[in-house]
């Protein structure tokens, strides 16, 4: 939103209907105030916060004459008026939300304060009080909420213009609170330092407003942290020197050598923001993290057990499971007794990996009858999986070690850690290629010395969300125990999906095109279709009929895509998929454009260690089961495996429809059927270990509807981004040259 617009307007308008909301856009009737047009009610459209019915805005944008809906005005800036007239002003407090403050009980308050009723308010909210019907509370409330619009809108009238988007603008607020304009005072890039997910430009811009020099020292130390935290959310775990002095000078501009973000760098360094190892720099966080993984993975393959010898009993078990292992599998259990008290299990779909772990519990549970064991997962529903199939509790890997509050920064606290160690003897993880490090790390320092680890997962899944590669990375150093299954045992339903997954990793595409090309397999069919809007209509009409004709439901489905925006992205399929599933609801709850109707597929977006009991995971799927409303109060409960957790408004932000979902966000799912869209507009994502992992997710049926260019595109192209990450050398380090890690001592 920038106010050099071309062309740009500016007019004095009235909302008076909401028509659409979505995100932050909307379009809105509004009546226009003054000038030639005055008392004409347009449509308005752009991006407004907390647009209501009744007030007023200066917006600045154009007309634009809409074939179907006539004049219209696109908004580009706008400032919200404050109410000038005191049916403005009852207008303005009865629409705040605020509960048990409507129409009436607004008048009174204006009556009795006239247009000074905001000020008093913000002054000693207590007064209110004098008015019949309004408590302490209700005037608190009030109060709260006023505070907070101006608040929001001194920070939004400062950010916006500076392409903040509103969201962040309220993540800024969250962490700062009253503080957000002083902070910003005394360091414009006190937000790159302090959280994450911040672009450099829009404080490099404050900056210059508030003449920082160009060649400040602040800005020296932002560029370079601000580079290592786009390096995060691309997965580094750190980047090398050069490639941060590169970066770092492309941010700031000409007319600066390296020698000007030395000093920065010194900075940063004495104060232990960032660490430097040779030429590799790193958050200081992410270098804690990788170390502490390090040292216990050092530490766990040192400290040795007496191995067990297991082929007598492995006999029994294999008779009491009615199985008879594999010499690989064989191997990989007598491993899981060896002297070494890590070990790792891979495989792909089908390989047998559960059953070895079947095994590997009986067999230990016989031996070590009182010992503890914990079974854990990265997410919810790959615990869920695992408990499923062993028969035996399993938590996801926060619920394990248990979170007890988070920094300011958001970063989650445990219960469990290296004061408190996890009480188990033996750990089994499963889906590991999910771990990110700082949870490995979390993971890794809460168990003792005396632990035996397991760890499970398929390496060519999708890396993490997070930064690092744990299971690659341990894989790379050829001293950790491991064994990767390749028969694949399974016979079921799902055996032309296995194949598939298994041609798709060999990239076998001519192959994979004929058995698809002659429809060849059950359970596994590719549509081809050309354009965006083919695909969709392809799209609806399949899931409609697995839906009507073949009895799945639309918690069986999952629609799968490469990306969030776009024609074939999630959000835009999503609203298709509830106007098709849930198109008749009519109970629903607005939240920014988003609507959430009784009987909605949603998943939790963030992780919430306090919602409900023992908390909800990012990932977590579930389904609006009520929807309560009392007075302006608008709550939803959603039933997460039978789990009912209730959701204020405003905690929907946690929530997103989950009909359509993507392929990222579906690592460690399973569903019945998977229906994945692809186009060539894909392009950035069409890669193989996307493609494998929104195959493996399907467990009966998998449909492909797309281009045959983007289908060949994701099978053949092997580029994996590599990540930064020194884990393998810091452990090849322990077993020859011992130098980038430090034994526990
Ligand atoms: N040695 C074996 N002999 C016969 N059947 C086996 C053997 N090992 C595994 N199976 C069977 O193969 C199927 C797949 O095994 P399992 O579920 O353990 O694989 P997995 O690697 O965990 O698969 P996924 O990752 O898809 O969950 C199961 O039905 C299992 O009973």
């Amino acid at each position: 939103m920038t106010r050099n617009f071309l062309l740009e307007e500016t007019i004095n308008i009235e909302v008076k209907y909401i028509k659409f909301s979505r995100e932050n856009f909307i379009i809105a009737g509004a009546k226009i105030l003054e000038g030639e047009r005055q008392g004409e009610i347009i449509d308005i459209l752009g991006e407004i916060i907390n647009c209501r019915v009744g007030e007023r805005y200066r917006v600045s944008g154009k007309f634009v004459n809409n074939p179907n809906y006539g004049l219209q005005f696109q908004v580009k800036y706008y400032e919200k008026e404050r109410p000038n007239s005191p049916e403005q002003l009852i207008s303005y407090l009865s629409n705040l939300g605020v509960k048990g403050i409507g129409e009436k009980t607004a008048a009174k308050i204006v009556e009795r304060f006239g247009m000074d009723s905001l000020t008093v308010i913000l002054k000693d909210f207590s007064q209110l009080t004098k008015i019949k019907g309004i408590s302490f509370e209700k005037a608190e409330s009030l109060y709260q909420k006023l505070k907070e619009e101006y608040l929001f809108e001194e920070a939004f009238n400062l950010l916006a213009p500076l392409n903040l988007e509103p969201h962040q603008i309220k993540t800024l607020l969250k962490f700062y609170r009253e503080g957000l304009i002083e902070h910003l005072k005394e360091n414009p890039y006190n937000p790159i330092h302090e959280l994450y997910g911040f672009a450099f430009a829009p404080f490099d811009k404050l900056a210059r407003d508030w003449h920082f020099p160009p060649n400040h020292l602040y800005r020296m130390k932002a560029s370079i942290v601000y580079v290592l935290k786009e390096a995060l959310e691309q997965g580094h775990v750190y980047l090398p020197l050069v490639e941060v002095y590169n970066k770092g000078l492309a941010l700031l501009g000409e007319g600066f050598g390296p020698e000007t973000l030395d000093e920065g760098l010194s900075v940063l360094l004495r104060t232990g923001e960032v660490c430097l190892e040779r030429d590799r720099l790193y958050l200081k966080k992410l270098y804690d993290a990788e170390k502490t993984v390090a040292r216990k993975v050092a530490f766990l393959l040192t400290i040795t057990d007496k191995k067990i010898n297991i082929k007598k009993p492995l006999n029994e078990v294999e008779k009491k499971l009615g199985i008879s292992y594999d010499p690989l599998q064989k191997e990989a259990l007598s491993l899981m007794f060896a002297e070494k008290k890590l070990f790792v299990l891979t495989g792909g779909p089908g390989t047998g990996k559960t059953t070895v772990i079947k095994g590997f519990i009986e067999l230990y549970q016989r031996f070590f009858p009182k010992n503890k064991i914990a079974l854990a997962a990265p997410t919810g529903r790959a615990a869920k999986r695992l408990s499923e199939s062993t028969g035996m509790p399993a938590a996801t890997i926060h619920r394990l070690l248990e979170p007890e509050g988070e920094t300011r920064s958001g970063e989650l606290l445990f219960r469990y850690n290296k004061y408190e160690p996890l009480p188990y003897d033996l750990i089994i993880i499963d889906e590991v290629s999910m771990l990110d490090l700082p949870l490995a790390a979390a993971l890794f320092e809460a168990i003792t010395p005396e632990c035996r680890l397991v760890l499970v997962g398929d390496p060519n899944q999708l890396p993490p969300v997070g930064p690092g590669q744990l299971l690659k990375d341990l894989l790379a150093v050829e001293e950790i125990p491991r064994i990767s299954l390749k028969t694949v045992f399974r016979q079921g339903e799902d055996a032309g999906i296995i194949e598939v997954a298994h041609r798709v990793l060999t990239g076998d595409w001519f192959e994979l095109e004929r058995l698809l090309g002659e429809r060849m397999l059950e359970d596994v069919f590719f549509l081809p279709a050309k354009d965006t809007e083919n695909i969709t209509n392809l799209l609806l009409k399949v899931v409609k009929k697995l839906w009507e004709n073949y009895g799945y439901s639309p918690e069986d489905i999952a629609v799968l895509s490469p990306m969030r925006k776009g024609a074939l992205g999630v959000e835009n399929l999503n609203v298709l998929l509830q106007k098709l599933f849930n198109g008749f609801e009519t109970q629903e709850v607005k939240f920014f454009g988003t609507s959430f109707k009784v009987n909605d597929k949603v998943m939790q977006i963030k992780n919430n260690y306090e919602r409900g009991e023992d908390g909800v995971f990012n990932g977590e799927t579930g389904f609006i089961k009520k929807i309560i409303k009392s007075g302006d109060e608008e709550e939803i409960i959603v039933s997460f495996d039978g789990k009912n957790i209730k959701y204020r408004k405003t905690d929907l932000e946690e929530l997103t429809l989950s009909y359509a979902t993507t392929v990222h966000k579906a690592q460690g799912m399973e569903y019945p059927v998977v229906v994945l869209v692809l186009h060539n507009y894909h392009y950035p994502l069409l890669k193989r270990n996307l493609l494998y992992t929104a195959v493996t997710r399907a467990k009966k049926m998998l449909i492909v509807i797309g281009t045959t260019w983007a289908l060949r595109q994701a099978v053949e192209n092997i580029k994996e981004e590599t990540r930064y990450s020194s884990l393998p050398e810091r452990l090849g380090g322990v077993f020859k040259k011992g130098d980038l890690v430090e034994r526990e001592g």
